[in-house]
């Protein structure tokens, strides 16, 4: 036990001594000589010659006897993450490299200034990444606190002029704040009023964010915390990974945009997403959301992961009325949850609808919206939307979900894909389902209503879930 301590404190050691403060300053092995030597690198802006045993003291590459050994704490992608341009944060002969913009006092000042004035171009550029102009964006962060440090770091440096020492550079950018986003799926929350900059952000500062705060140390996030396993999943915008936390040692799933987002607006409008499921908070039927994050100007979201998605085209299985009813009295469930909070999900399809240990989750709330009409509306695929989306009109939200899950599950007991247009798109718009033989009659005019033209004439979520034929099937279906 005390060997797998010893090993484990190593590794976290090595894992996080290149990115954070505090396991060096805990770190028995690596810190007891001077404890303190990074900070007074922060302090002092004086490079410190390399001790490489401080890194390798404690790293038992032969020690097998666990699970979270060295192969997940360092692994090659690990070591030599994508995109690092800057130097290994511990590497301290790479730390004479003069800065390209040395840290000249009335720069900094005045582009503190331009930055309290609102966000300056150049800040969400996609041209300078964080660890492309360190200096201007380590200054960028700091409110007046954070200046007196500033303008005592450089004093200190004085003595060597036009040299920044990059390590310094890379963990101020590690741990400085980005500003804060309001989340406008979260209604009349005191929380809006707290100004968590004390005024030091002016509002058009606070509205905007950073391209790639995090990996301004050169680090990827991604690699760093987490080992990739499999890629499970890949949507029109996103790709989806299988992957182990490194720290905690439990199975994720984390989707991250294929495209680069590279627009203030594309970032946004990707952040609506993480915006309503972190609002929404957990639920049973909904899957787990846990974090995102900016890279590379992509967003990762760290969710809870699934066994698989109910995707008609990846699998040839053919649903039976219990297993349906129970998918739709659960995703319907979820609906009542996010629509008694205001939200529409707006992309209700079986491509979107995971299963986990029998329980079926709504999860890609890329197009989740306000039911008020309050924020933009993105309408789902096609295949599965009203024709009163078709036509632009937006009064009922949260019926246009109600349609897509009878849309949905009448797809999953069909057993094949619902057609993109067509005779057969046109009348299951028009509220008509073919006979589906082997159903009851009850279902089948569950699944009729719920497609209704009228979506006044739909049932609500909460209608769904305390329909009658749940209680027959109420064993199968789950008690309310
Ligand atoms: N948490 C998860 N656990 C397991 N699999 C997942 C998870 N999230 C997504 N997937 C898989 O990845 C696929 C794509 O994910 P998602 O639908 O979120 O991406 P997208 O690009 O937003 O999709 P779309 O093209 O529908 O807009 C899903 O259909 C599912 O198979
Ligand atoms: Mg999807």
């Amino acid at each position: 036990m005390s060997k797998m301590k010893g090993t484990l404190a190593g590794n976290l050691t090595v894992q996080l001594g290149q990115v954070s403060l505090l396991p060096l300053q805990r770190s028995s092995s690596s810190s007891s000589s001077n404890p303190f030597r990074f900070q007074k690198l922060l302090e002092s802006g004086i490079e410190e010659p390399h001790h490489p045993s401080s890194i390798d003291i404690d790293v038992n590459v032969d020690d097998k006897d666990f699970i979270l050994s060295q192969d997940f704490f360092c692994t090659p992608d690990y070591i030599t993450p994508d995109g690092q341009q800057i130097c290994n944060s511990l590497d301290c002969n790479k730390e004479n490299i003069p800065c390209p913009k040395s840290p000249e006092k009335l720069n900094t000042v005045r582009s503190k200034r331009h930055r309290q004035d609102g966000f300056s171009g150049n800040l969400l550029s996609s041209n300078f990444p964080c660890h492309q102009q360190p200096v201007e964006l380590a200054c960028d962060a700091f409110g007046s606190d954070e200046l007196r440090t500033e303008e005592s770091l450089e004093s200190g440096s004085q003595k060597k002029q036009n040299y920044v020492p990059q390590s310094a550079v890379a963990l101020r950018c590690r741990v400085m704040p980005p500003p804060c986003i309001k989340n406008p799926y979260l209604k009349g929350g005191a929380e809006m009023d707290v100004d968590p900059f004390r005024n030091q952000r002016s509002k058009s500062t606070a509205a905007g964010f950073f391209p790639s705060a995090i990996g301004g140390d050169g680090l990827s996030r991604y690699r760093t915390d987490f080992h990739e396993i499999v890629q499970i999943g890949y949507g029109n915008f996103s790709r989806v990974f299988k992957v182990l936390k490194r720290i905690d040692g439990c199975m994720y799933a984390v989707k991250h945009s294929i495209k680069h987002l590279h627009q203030d607006m594309e970032r946004r409008q990707a952040l609506m997403e993480v915006q309503a499921l972190a609002a929404l908070g957990s639920h049973e039927n909904i899957v787990g959301y846990y974090t995102s994050w900016f890279e590379n100007e992509q967003l990762y979201i760290q969710m809870e992961l699934c066994d698989c998605s109910l995707s008609i085209s990846k699998s040839s299985q053919l649903f039976a009325e219990g297993e349906v009813l129970e998918a739709l009295h659960q995703i319907a469930k979820a609906l009542q949850f996010i629509h008694e909070r205001g939200i529409a999900h707006l992309d209700v399809k079986p491509d979107n609808i995971y299963v986990k240990n029998g329980i079926y989750k709504l999860g890609d709330f890329g197009c989740a919206t306000l039911i008020d009409r309050s924020l933009p509306i993105e309408e789902g695929d096609a295949r599965y939307m009203p024709q009163e989306i078709l036509k632009d009109k937006y009064e009922h939200l949260d019926k246009v979900d109600i349609f897509s899950l009878g849309a949905a599950i009448y797809e999953l007991v069909k057993g094949s894909p619902l057609p993109e247009s067509g005779p057969q798109f046109l009348s299951l718009r028009e509220g008509k389902i073919p006979l589906l033989p082997g159903h009851s009659m009850q279902f089948q005019n569950l699944l009729k209503v719920m497609v209704d033209p009228d979506p006044v004439r739909r049932p609500s979520a909460k209608e769904l879930v305390e329909n009658p034929i749940f209680d027959r099937f109420g064993r199968i279906a789950g008690t309310k």
